[in-house]
Parts: C-alpha cells; sequence; structure tokens
C-alpha cells in the first residue's frame, strides 16, 4: 500500500514514521522547503523521544520518503493522509485554510481512485466540504476518477506520541464507505490484528469524537484545579484527594493532577472550536466554557500567590524569580500556549525578572517572549536558574527537576520561595523544610 502524508508537524510526521513502520510505503509532504530538506538529511524538526530511531531505520529501508512536490505524492498514492494545522481564528473557531488547501491540491493531480483521510482535528461538516472541494476540482478539470473520505482523528500526546501510536488506546475510522474501510483495516493491518479496539462510524460522528474527546479531558484538568483551589483554602491535600477520586473505576486516576492550568497545541484551541461548532448549531457547550474560564483563572491565580506571597502588597520589582521548565508538559520542546508564557508574562508586568531554564523549550521560548527584553534571561541549567533568586517556580514538571539537589538549589539562591506548581515534590521531603514550600491545592 502506498501512502501519501500532507504536512509534517507533529501528526503528519509521527503518522507517516509509524505507517513505514507498519510496512508501508510512505511519502510525507510539506510546503515548507527548510523542513523537508532537514528530514532528507536525517533531522527531527521536533524533539520527541524514539522518533528519530524509527525514523531511521524506515528511511534506510527505502519505506519512507520526503518531498515537496504534491503532484508526486498525489499520483503515488492510494491513501492520502491531511495532517496539516488547524490553528484557531480570533473567534476561536478551526481555521481550515490548509485543510481546504490540501484537499484542492490533490485533486488537482488525482490520477485514480484515492482514500482522502483527515487526521487533522475539524469541526463536524468538514469532511463534506473537502469532498465538495475535490469534487469541483475534479470537475473543472474534466476528469472522473472515484474517491472516498475518511475521518481518522489522532489521539496522540506530544511527548508520548511514538508509544501512543504504536499502542493506541482505539484507532477511530469514520467513513460511509465499504471500500475506504476495508484499505484503512490493511493500513492499520498490524494494529488491526494486534486487536487494538477500533470503532468504525461515520464521518461526522468520528469528527465530533476528537473534539469531545480533548474537551472532556480539559474538563477533568479544569475540575481539578479547581478543587486544588478549594483544597488550599480549607487544609485539604488535593492529591489525596485525587488520588482517592481516582480508586473509583468511574473517574480514574488519569488527569487528575492538578497544576497551572492546562496548555499545548490542542485543549486550547479544540475546547474553543467545539463552544464555536456548537453556537454555530445554536447549541451552548456551558460545561466546556467553564472549564475554559476556569483555565485563565488557574494561570492568574498561580501569578497571584507568587506576588503576594513574595510581596505583601504583590509589587515584584528588584524580585529575581526563577522559572523551571518552559514547555507546556515534559518531553517536547513546544511552547504553544504553554501556561509558563502566561506566568511569565504576569510576573513580568508586577516588575520581576525572571531567569528561565527549560531543557528543550529554550529556543521557542526566546521568540514567544522576546517582547521581555531584558527582564527574561535564559539559564544554562536549573542551579543557574535558581542563583541568587528570591524564588524559585517549577511550572513543567520534568523529569530531571525531580531528582535535583535541593540542598544546592538553596545555597545558590538569595531568599526560599519554592513554588512547586505541579506538586512534584512530597510534602515529606526532607530538604523541603528548608524551604518556603507552596505546592498547588495542598
Ligand atoms: N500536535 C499534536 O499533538 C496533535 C495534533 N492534532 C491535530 O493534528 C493537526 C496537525 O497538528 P500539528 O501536527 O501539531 O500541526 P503543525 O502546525 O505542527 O504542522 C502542520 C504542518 O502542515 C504543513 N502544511 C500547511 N499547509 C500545507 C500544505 N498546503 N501542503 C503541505 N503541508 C502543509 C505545515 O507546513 C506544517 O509543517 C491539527 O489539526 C491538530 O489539532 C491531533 C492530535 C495531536
Ligand atoms: O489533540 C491533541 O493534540 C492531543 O491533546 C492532548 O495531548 P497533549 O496536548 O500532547 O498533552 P497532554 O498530556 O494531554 O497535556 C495537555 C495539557 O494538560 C496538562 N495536564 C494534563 C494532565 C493532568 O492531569 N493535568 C494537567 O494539567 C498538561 O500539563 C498539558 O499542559 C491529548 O492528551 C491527546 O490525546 C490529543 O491527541
Amino acid at each position: 500500500m502506498k501512502i501519501g502524508v500532507i504536512g509534517t508537524g507533529y501528526v503528519g510526521l509521527v503518522q507517516g514514521v509509524i505507517l513505514a513502520e507498519f510496512g508501508m510505503n510512505v511519502t510525507c509532504m510539506d510546503v515548507i522547503e527548510e523542513k523537508i530538506e532537514r528530514l532528507k538529511n536525517g533531522e527531527l524538526p521536533i524533539y520527541e523521544p524514539g522518533l528519530r530511531e524509527i525514523m531511521d531505520r524506515n528511511v534506510q529501508a527505502n519505506r519512507l520518503k520526503f518531498t515537496t512536490d504534491i503532484k508526486e505524492t498525489t499520483e503515488n498514492s492510494d491513501v492520502i493522509f491531511i495532517a496539516v494545522g488547524t490553528p484557531p481564528k480570533n473567534d476561536g473557531s478551526a481555521d481550515l485554510t490548509y485543510v481546504l488547501e490540501v484537499a484542492s491540491n490533490i485533486s488537482m493531480y488525482m490520477n485514480g481512485y484515492k482514500v482522502i483521510v483527515n487526521k487533522s482535528t475539524v469541526p463536524v461538516g468538514t469532511g463534506k466540504l473537502v469532498e465538495s472541494t475535490i469534487s469541483k476540482v475534479l470537475t473543472e478539470r474534466g476528469v472522473d476518477h472515484s474517491f472516498d473520505i475518511v475521518s481518522n482523528p489522532e489521539f496522540l500526546r506530544e511527548g508520548k506520541a511514538v508509544r501512543d501510536c504504536l499502542t493506541p488506546d482505539r484507532v477511530v475510522i469514520g467513513t460511509d464507505s465499504d471500500k475506504a474501510k476495508e484499505i484503512m483495516k490493511s493500513v492499520y493491518d498490524v494494529l488491526y490484528i494486534n486487536q487494538t479496539p477500533f470503532v468504525f462510524t461515520n464521518v461526522e460522528t468520528s469528527e465530533m469524537i476528537k473534539y469531545a474527546s480533548n474537551a472532556f479531558l480539559a474538563v477533568k484538568i479544569s475540575f481539578i484545579n479547581e478543587m486544588a483551589l478549594l483544597a488550599e483554602k480549607t487544609g485539604a491535600d488535593i492529591q489525596e484527594i485525587a488520588r482517592a477520586m481516582g480508586m473509583d473505576g468511574r473517574i480514574s486516576p488519569k488527569f487528575l493532577h492538578a497544576g497551572p492550568g492546562y496548555g499545548g497545541s490542542c485543549f486550547p484551541k479544540d475546547t474553543k472550536a467545539i463552544v464555536d461548532i456548537a453556537r454555530k448549531y445554536g447549541e451552548e457547550m456551558f460545561v466546556i466554557e467553564a472549564a475554559i474560564r476556569a483555565n485563565e483563572k488557574q494561570k492568574y491565580k498561580m501569578v497571584e500567590k507568587i506576588r503576594f506571597t513574595l510581596s505583601e502588597d504583590g509589587d515584584l520589582t528588584g524580585k529575581t524569580i526563577g522559572v523551571l521548565g518552559l514547555s507546556f508538559k515534559p518531553e517536547t520542546d513546544d511552547m504553544r500556549d504553554a501556561p509558563s508564557i502566561d506566568i511569565i508574562n504576569g510576573l513580568v508586568a508586577y516588575g520581576a525578572n525572571i531567569q528561565a531554564y527549560c531543557p528543550e523549550g529554550i529556543k521557542e521560548a526566546k521568540w514567544r517572549l522576546e517582547h521581555l527584553g531584558r527582564n527574561i534571561k535564559y539559564m544554562n541549567d536549573e542551579y543557574e536558574a535558581a542563583k541568587e533568586a528570591e524564588a524559585l517556580v517549577i511550572v513543567t514538571e520534568w523529569h530531571q527537576f525531580r531528582g535535583m539537589d535541593l540542598k544546592k538549589i538553596i545555597e545558590n539562591m538569595n531568599d526560599n520561595f519554592l513554588f512547586d506548581l505541579r506538586n512534584i515534590f512530597s510534602k515529606r521531603e526532607k530538604l523541603l523544610g528548608n524551604f518556603k514550600y507552596y505546592g498547588v491545592g495542598r
């Protein structure tokens, strides 16, 4: 089976690499020449543990190649995955420009039956829109190639993308065509015979499953974050609350970690998008809207806590704050909608100087936080970030922070405030007694 993957962002690249690993012949295409050049040279444009080895192996086996040529990719592929971005517009709705552009481009070069698979997260109805876009171009070309549309949303998590794609919890395939359904089974043959759960449904249901899943997880996080705010005021411990709640199989312990709010390229954008989709259909998503508001509040609350702990009037002028972890979660360099951005902006707005360190996020942080000028310095490790600082704030729970030498940290600091926004340290940790320690919700 010959596969084309259009778009080599997170999803496209991981999908292409994993399908090659499953034995497919895969061509990954992108419009960004520099990205494709880097991939051809064996360089990964993203940080994703374990991906590099699988990519190298499949390039060497001649099952995986990279190109900027949409004509060649279309003509040589039986199944074409669309995996381009669907960023939020100003009103929160999903921008379908790239998806529809790809649909047009593909139809310019279709030379026979193709299965067009949408991997991007798209509003309900996009499958139909892609179908009509392709049909229109084919009519203009005066050709009559048949094709089927499939919705196949992606559920991978950044930082764990390889594992998530090799052993997914489920594969969702939305299509009205039996022929396309059989072809999709053979694309995912390795998973299918391994008894991975498959959900076959129609395109609209599949499109909605993706938004419903992300929105539900976002609601779960906002829920526990609000409980954490209350726990903190009442003397309760959110970690014990979450643990006990999670013991109920109907609740599950996953996505019940209180923190500084969710971030990343998907939860913030997809929650806003489904609210917008619902509005267009005359429905209101009160629960999701509340989760979005609670998430904004959570980040604001973190800033307020730090401000008024460090200074009675909340003025941070002259204070140096070390910030550990910039990427929106560990094991990724992705800074899209990272809580660190709002928290750092908030602290600087009240006069603080920031010494930031992140194992992978610094490169992207430098341009996203460029407007802060000399109010932010980027350090080489956690100890430098703590140097002569009044406070240290852990925003993202990279493993290396869990193991850092707290004695060395405190020796470097000018004062001893430690804000652990991910609750990575147990309250029982002996050395924590030397800090003025603040977790979240305990
Ligand atoms: N990042 C993630 O962890 C996940 C993302 N998704 C969804 O998957 C989709 C893609 O997300 P990412 O991979 O993060 O996006 P991304 O923004 O990292 O990458 C998109 C890629 O598409 C390319 N592109 C744009 N227009 C193109 C065109 N006309 N022809 C060829 N290439 C084109 C861009 O150059 C870019 O390399 C989004 O809808 C997202 O919501 C779904 C699950 C996980
Ligand atoms: O559609 C997407 O793009 C993806 O979005 C999320 O994946 P991802 O954004 O990579 O990362 P998550 O691990 O879900 O974390 C998202 C945010 O929630 C936060 N989070 C997560 C879990 C938790 O208990 N508490 C919490 O604050 C994380 O710190 C992070 O900021 C989903 O988990 C994936 O299933 C989905 O495919």
